[in-house]
């Protein structure tokens, strides 16, 4: 895993504790904690400032930046990207064009204010390191308006926080249907780490918990429809004939389903990443299964430049889970498993399953104190907080 992505560890491990308290407090509100983590982390990173509730103001804006971003960029959204030639109508004739302009306004808005509380920050005194300040500090050499700088660090949120709760709600989907992996993980688990809480340091001797998360994005892949891309000169693939300006889709959820390279793929299998039979197997298990250049996470250039923080907190977050909970589907009232559905998603960019019931609980009353703790001492370590 690239160097300089372990410098955001500490904020990826103290996030994750927080989650991982909330969550076995109350885990009805998963999809929120799973969003808070996502979004704290990129606002920490980003911008140097502490999520705490999850639903302070710059926090709730930029959700709903996230939620319109994957709305409307949604292949098929308004008519225009069916008919191009509509981009051509003067703005009273296309209402999409006055919602783009408008939206656009919003999310400009927010990540001004952003990228001023950064200086104010800054010139206080006051701002701890982080992206948008590296950008301040040296602007002039970045050759970037406070515009295009605001952008290009809001953008992150945007693209690193629902996809991240995404796969984190598809892996409690994974484990309501495959509980028996629970009990793999929990194996592996006991074995390497015993009673502390999993560490980063600890991912290289966890092949199965690389292999779970990994496999919930080949069976579930955030971007299902895949993101995009435009030919900038003419092409031939197989015979077939290109030209410069075609839209190409790399459709996620059918390269994923590949027989000849996921046998049996619609079975949810972890295996297929752990055991020399499957042809997706890869040695040594201390490096492989990994998440770096996987087709979930794009092609080519475009590839997802947020992989090595988007795997590092996929292991993290997966491997304490495993390591303090135990999901599984929920009974009512008659003491009946209530059915969740294995596939009812919603629809868009990045797609997320739509809330389902399931049960999670501590794995014992000695990991439930223990993550209870981490997060007492982590909350009282955090220094950040002093700013926030
Ligand atoms: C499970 C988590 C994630 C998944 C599945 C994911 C997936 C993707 C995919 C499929 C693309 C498009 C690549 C292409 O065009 O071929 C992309 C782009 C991008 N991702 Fe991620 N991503 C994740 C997390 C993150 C995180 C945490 C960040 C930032 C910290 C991030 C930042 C970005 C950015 C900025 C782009 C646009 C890159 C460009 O167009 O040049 N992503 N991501």
């Amino acid at each position: 895993m690239p160097a300089m992505a372990n410098s955001y560890q500490p904020a990826q491990s103290h996030e994750s504790k927080r989650m991982l308290h909330d969550l076995i407090m109350d885990p009805s509100q998963y999809e929120f904690w799973f969003e808070r983590y996502a979004g704290g982390l990129i606002f920490r990173i980003g911008y140097g400032m502490v999520i705490k509730t999850g639903k302070e103001s710059y926090v709730r804006r930029a959700l709903e930046v996230v939620h319109t971003v994957e709305r409307v960029a949604s292949p098929g959204a308004y008519i225009v990207d069916t008919i191009p030639a509509l981009g051509f109508l003067p703005e009273f004739m296309a209402p999409f064009k006055k919602e783009g302009r408008l939206l656009h306004t919003l999310e400009l808005d927010l990540f001004r204010s952003l990228l001023g509380e950064v200086r104010e920050r800054m010139a206080k005194g006051t701002c701890p390191p982080c992206f948008m300040k590296t950008f301040l500090e040296d602007q002039e050499s970045f050759q970037l308006s406070d515009d295009e700088g605001a952008y290009v660090i809001g953008t992150l949120f945007e693209a690193g926080s629902g996809t991240t709760a995404s796969a984190m709600m598809s892996y409690v989907l994974a484990m309501t249907h495959h509980s028996e992996w629970q009990e793999i993980m929990a194996e592996e688990l006991d074995r390497v780490v015993g009673d502390r809480m999993p560490e980063f340091d600890d991912i290289p001797q966890l092949p199965t918990i690389r292999a779970v998360i990994k496999e919930v994005l080949r069976w579930r892949p955030v971007t299902a429809g895949g993101v995009p891309h435009q030919l900038i000169k003419d092409d031939i693939y197989e015979g077939y004939f290109f030209p410069a300006g075609v839209n190409v889709h790399a459709n996620q959820w059918a390269i994923h389903r590949e027989q000849e390279l996921y046998p049996d793929p619609e079975t949810f299998n972890p295996y297929r990443w752990l055991k020399p039979e499957f042809p997706t197997f890869k040695e040594p298990l201390t490096k492989f299964p990994s998440l770096q250049n996987y087709s979930a996470f794009g092609f080519g250039r475009r590839i997802c430049p947020g992989m090595n923080i988007a795997e590092r907190s996929l292991y993290i977050l997966t491997a304490r889970l495993a390591w303090a909970c135990k999901i599984s589907k929920k009974k009512d009232a008659q003491g009946n498993e209530i059915p969740v559905p294995q596939y009812n998603y919603t629809e868009g960019f990045n797609v997320q399953p739509k809330p389902f019931d399931f049960s999670l609980v501590a794995r014992s009353e000695k990991r439930a104190r223990a993550v209870r703790e981490a997060w007492e001492f982590a909350e009282k370590e955090d220094l950040l907080s002093l700013n926030a």
